[in-house]
């Protein structure tokens, strides 16, 4: 589905409801799998956790998690010590392409047996599960913090639970953090002190709900909106000031671009003030990667400039992120430099028209770009690729008053 894209500068009202982070789902559903005792609100309806929700429901055989990195990281390490269980887990074409060495050879490590099915260090995986016993491990902090959450997920489960030794400098930290407070949330003893985390072993739990907060990474897409405006207040729920998740920073963020955030009881409400003037953005994203893209369009948008660092783990996401921003950006005839972790746009005087954006099967590229409609015309190529973590994002969009239209 190819979708063209209108919005004229009006004032944008709105109340949103959006769906439950996919990570905080991710990680409750495969504590749950361990724990039944646990019970979910607020599930994401995302693909991402659907596919999850599948697997564990499956739980042998052949297993596809299509997109899903959490997925792919998650399950691999439940697999690996699940007893008695035999699974290959495979993905798309890009997920082939996704790097899973440094989880699967600290789960080999810990004893786990596991074997490629084609290439050393890609999925797809053949995981025979068993009793691990292993009770300390390391691991290279620098390439995904997935494989860390992963291991800390299961960690609870070993008979002397499990302590991870990071090495080199961590990425995406608020997302350990994130898996550390859902798990003692669940009522699972641990924590990460400089290079080393520690989770307790626990066989039963007390039975406890646990409510997933609304997605702040899919939240940032109305960000951008409200930051391109002329004025707007867009109320967004369910969402708390003491998020768990590091993409809660938009807040502070977007202040740049005059978005004031108001926290209400269970929502948020963005509000557009006049911005002070701002030539350029610089932001060191190694925290939450999930927003650059978004950032990026916003300042194209605005013909600011942007230099976002700390962007090391791009390249290994849905597709090359650097390149396909830079790509996409050109189009519309900015200036774009990137190299292997930094992003440097230099301010856009006038926005090309009529432009069709790629998306790369990266549900962000999507989500990023639409904002722009309000400063230019444009279509988005495989515009369902959003439901990898927000299935009703054109919808929601509608709501706003934009208007799409499926081209052929
Ligand atoms: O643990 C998680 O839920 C995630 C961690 C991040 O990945 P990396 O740690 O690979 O940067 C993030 O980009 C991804 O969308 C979700
Ligand atoms: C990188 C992402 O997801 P994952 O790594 O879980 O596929 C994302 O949602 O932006």
């Amino acid at each position: 589905m190819n979708l063209s894209l209108h919005k004229n500068q009006a004032e944008i009202k709105a109340d949103l409801q959006i769906t439950g982070s996919k990570s905080e789902s991710n990680r409750l559903l495969i504590l749950q799998a361990l724990y039944p005792e646990i019970e979910i609100e607020n599930l994401s309806n995302s693909d991402d956790t659907v596919v999850l929700k599948k697997a564990l429901e499956k739980g042998d055989g052949l297993i596809d998690i299509h997109h899903a990195g959490t997925a792919m990281r998650f399950l691999t390490a439940y697999f690996a010590c699940k007893e008695g269980c035999e699974v290959e887990i495979t993905g798309s074409k890009r997920m082939k392409q996704r790097p899973i060495r440094l989880l699967v050879d600290a789960l080999q490590r810990m004893g786990a047996d596991i074997e490629y099915k084609n290439e050393v260090g890609y999925p797809p995986l053949i995981i025979k599960g068993k009793r691990l016993h292993a009770n300390s491990v390391k691991l290279k902090a620098n390439i995904s913090s997935q494989y860390i959450s992963a291991l800390m997920l299961i960690g609870s489960s070993l008979p002397n639970g499990l302590e991870i030794i990071l090495e080199g400098q961590v990425t995406s930290t608020p997302y350990i953090l994130m898996t550390l407070e859902i798990l003692k949330q669940a009522g699972i003893e641990g924590n990460f002190k400089d290079d080393r985390v520690y989770i307790a072993p626990v066989n039963k739990l007390e039975p406890v709900s646990i409510a997933v907060e609304s997605d702040w990474s899919s939240g940032s897409y109305f960000y951008s909106i409200a930051a391109i405006s002329e004025s707007a207040e867009i109320k967004l729920s369910n969402y708390r000031k003491d998020s768990r998740q590091g993409d809660s920073c938009l807040a502070e963020i977007y202040q740049h671009f005059g978005v004031q955030t108001e926290y209400l009881k269970n929502s948020i409400l963005l509000k557009k003030e006049k911005m002070k003037r701002s030539i350029r953005i610089n932001e060191d994203l190694r925290n939450s990667p999930d927003i650059a893209q978004t950032i990026a369009v916003t300042c194209l948008a605005l013909g600011m400039e942007c230099v976002l660092e700390g962007l090391h783990t791009l390249k290994i996401k849905e597709t090359d992120r650097l390149l396909a921003l830079k790509n996409e950006m050109e189009k519309f005839g900015a200036r774009v430099h990137i190299t292997d972790d930094c992003l440097h746009l230099l301010p856009t005087k006038t926005l090309a028209k009529d432009v069709l954006i790629e998306t790369y099967n990266d549900h962000r590229m999507a989500m990023a770009f639409a904002p722009l409609a309000l400063k230019t015309s444009f279509s988005i190529k495989d515009a369902g690729v959003v439901s990898k973590s927000y299935p009703d994002f054109w919808k929601d969009l509608k709501e706003l008053g934009f208007e799409t239209q499926e081209i052929i």
